[in-house]
């Protein structure tokens, strides 16, 4: 018998029972969900990361739908326990989902939903302030301001890389990839060569237009690139970020043998996922090429770091923050939570999720939709002609 969980519930008398695994920012999301005849349990307990019995324990005999974390394991036995509780809707409060085992939630029939969107320009801003970071040694800067070791200017003091007119290189050119490399080319002047399965056409015609802008000005124009492998761009890229989801085709894309490829003064920017370098084999490159730098938001083994990372002056490493504005973390919280709702009112899933700002207007109901649900076509759900 799992031990109790603490929760903190709102409008006790609602009709339907959704559970959130942890507080989440604003009250946006728990007041639509009382509008429309919501019970909302709320996880208190202090723990960061809550076990799968835990979460067995909050969905008990009854419950509607839950809205869980990426540090969650939502597999067979979580979605068999909201299965067995009568639940129908499950959301993930992140866009990537790789926490999830998208087959067992469409065995029990569960929604799964995700969060796109709301987080694509705040973690490509903190992927270009990692960029800049590295580039710039700041975070070494600060260090040594700090420890009083500053002594007058010095012409070798810190000196570090100029971005302007260097090569940015973006593995997994989706929403946040092509954000950051449009900030990148624009703010910095950057060329830009990239690597996705698909084409990103958009991006692509972004930077034709602002080259041909920079030209007509008397400037050197930037210039773009669609690399027909990774390990062009990891050859080519002066700085690169790495943007792609987690799943089987990605896991230790940056391996040993690839950060050899690189060049040995490259940044390498991680705000994907952890699983996506093989951090091991990182830590022995910045050991052995002290100017090669990485900034890191995601790690291997969350929330560890791999022995010998933290000692480094040529990692900078943050915990996991890239999506984390208040705007972009109360949308998250209402993203999510209409995913829930939806399914259970039995809405249609929203026809484009990449377009999601109909449900973040404070001032306006939103659609009766589903914002974002991974799993529709599996589990055959309909889709909104709004
Ligand atoms: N650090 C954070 O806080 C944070 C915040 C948001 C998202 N993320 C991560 O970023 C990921 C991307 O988010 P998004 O909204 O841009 O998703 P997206 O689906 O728009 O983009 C992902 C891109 O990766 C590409 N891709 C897939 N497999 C690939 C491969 N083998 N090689 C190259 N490209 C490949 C896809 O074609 C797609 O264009 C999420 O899945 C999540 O894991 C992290
Ligand atoms: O996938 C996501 O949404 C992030 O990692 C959380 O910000």
């Amino acid at each position: 018998m799992a031990k109790p969980v603490s929760i903190e519930v709102w409008n006790p008398s609602g009709k339907y029972r959704v559970v959130s695994t942890k507080s989440m920012p604003g009250t946006r999301w728990i007041n639509l969900l009382i509008a429309q005849d919501c019970r909302v349990e709320i996880c208190t307990e202090k723990k960061t990361i809550l076990s799968v019995e835990d979460i067995v324990a909050l969905i008990g005999d009854k419950c509607d739908g839950v809205i869980g974390q990426l540090t969650e394991d939502w597999g067979e036995t979580l979605f068999a326990a909201l299965s067995r509780a009568g639940g129908k809707a499950f959301s993930n409060m992140a866009v990537g989902y790789n926490n999830v085992d998208v087959n067992a939630a469409n065995k029990y029939g569960v929604a799964v939903g995700n969060t796109p969107g709301v987080l694509t320009e705040t973690t490509a801003e903190l992927a270009a302030s990692l960029s800049l970071a590295a580039a710039r040694r700041i975070v070494e800067a600060d260090e040594f301001m700090r420890a009083g070791l500053y002594d007058g200017w010095l012409p070798y003091l810190f000196v570090g890389n100029l971005l302007k007119g260097q090569t940015v290189g973006v593995i997994g050119a989706g929403r946040i990839g092509s954000a950051y490399a449009r900030m990148m080319v624009e703010g910095f002047k950057m060329n830009l060569i990239y690597y996705d399965l698909y084409q990103a056409t958009r991006l692509e015609k972004f930077v034709t237009a602002y080259g041909a802008f920079l030209q007509a000005n008397g400037e050197q124009p930037v210039t773009w690139k669609r690399a027909s492998s990774m390990d062009e761009v990891l050859r080519e890229a002066d700085v690169i970020s790495l943007h792609p989801v987690l799943d089987k085709t990605t896991y230790h894309l940056i391996n040993k043998e690839r950060l050899s490829t690189m060049k040995k003064e490259a940044i390498l920017v991680n705000c994907s996922r952890g699983p996506v370098v093989d951090e091991v084999a990182l830590v022995e490159h910045l050991k052995q090429n002290p100017k090669f730098r990485v900034g890191l938001d995601v790690f291997e083994d969350e929330p560890y770091m791999k022995p010998g990372l933290a000692e480094l002056k040529n990692a900078i490493v943050v915990p996991h923050i890239a999506s984390a504005s208040k705007w972009t973390r109360e949308g998250m919280a209402t993203l999510a939570a209409l995913n829930v709702l939806g399914k259970i009112k039995g809405y249609p899933i929203w026809g484009n999720p990449n377009q999601v700002e109909p449900f973040l207007n404070e001032n306006a109901s939103p659609p009766a939709a589903s914002p974002s649900i991974v799993n529709a076509k599996a589990l055959g759900l309909p889709v909104s002609k709004l």
